[in-house]
């Protein structure tokens, strides 16, 4: 190998690395938490770049009443057997498992991608309830990547709102009660805001 191809210190620093479980947990009622651990990826760029590429996003439309929609983001959903675009994300998987595996029980296996191409883009509120998310406590581990959007919490039934900051390299875990006592969205907005990409891994049987 030459000396040139070798990385200097200054782009080593730019490496996408994971950096200790140092977060908050924060505790709602009805035993929903969240854990919010800003900047858990450093030096995201790399990562976001591949995530913006031909990774097989998809454009879903969804049953609206009577009109057939446009489904406000870009999708990709990797399954626990498929490679993730960047080995970063393979490295975050096993990361949460070490870390999360005694209280989950189970270990995350996939990972969901939404890709929010503006301000535009959004998911209206919701909990992860099309599997077993609507009957037992769960996780659901949210690494963010691109431009900052917060994520809304609510209590399912109505009360204040929470708001999460999600900036690049951000790690928001939502557990407990939280699929099925809250409900959670990324609004809309009229910023000027660029692309965000979220990256959620759960359990299996979970979504
Ligand atoms: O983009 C996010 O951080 C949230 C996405 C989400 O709630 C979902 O796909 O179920
Ligand atoms: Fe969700």
């Amino acid at each position: 190998m030459s000396l040139a191809h070798q990385p200097s210190i200054w782009d080593l620093a730019d490496e996408p690395a994971l950096t200790p479980f140092a977060g908050t947990r924060h505790h709602l009622n009805r035993g929903a938490w969240v854990d919010h651990l800003p900047g858990w990826v450093s030096g995201s760029d790399a990562v976001l770049e591949v995530l913006l590429g031909d990774i097989g996003w998809r454009a879903d439309r969804r049953q609206m009443y009577e009109r057939e929609v446009a489904v406000p983001r870009l999708l990709r959903w990797y399954g626990g057997d498929e490679v993730l675009p960047h080995p970063l994300l393979g490295r975050a998987r096993a990361a949460l498992n070490a870390h999360y595996g005694p209280e989950l029980g189970e270990p995350f296996v996939s990972a969901g991608m939404c890709l929010y191409r503006d301000g535009r883009d959004s998911v209206a509120w919701h909990g992860d309830r099309i599997g077993r998310g609507r009957s037992v406590d769960t996780m659901v581990a949210i690494v963010s990547f691109g431009s900052p959007r917060p994520l809304m919490l609510r209590p399912v039934g109505g009360g204040e709102s929470i708001r999460f900051p999600l900036g690049h390299g951000d790690l928001v875990v939502m557990g407990g009660s939280c699929q099925r006592t809250w409900e959670h969205c990324i609004p809309k907005t009229a910023r000027a805001v660029g692309p965000r990409v979220s990256v959620q891994f759960r359990p299996r049987g979970v979504a």
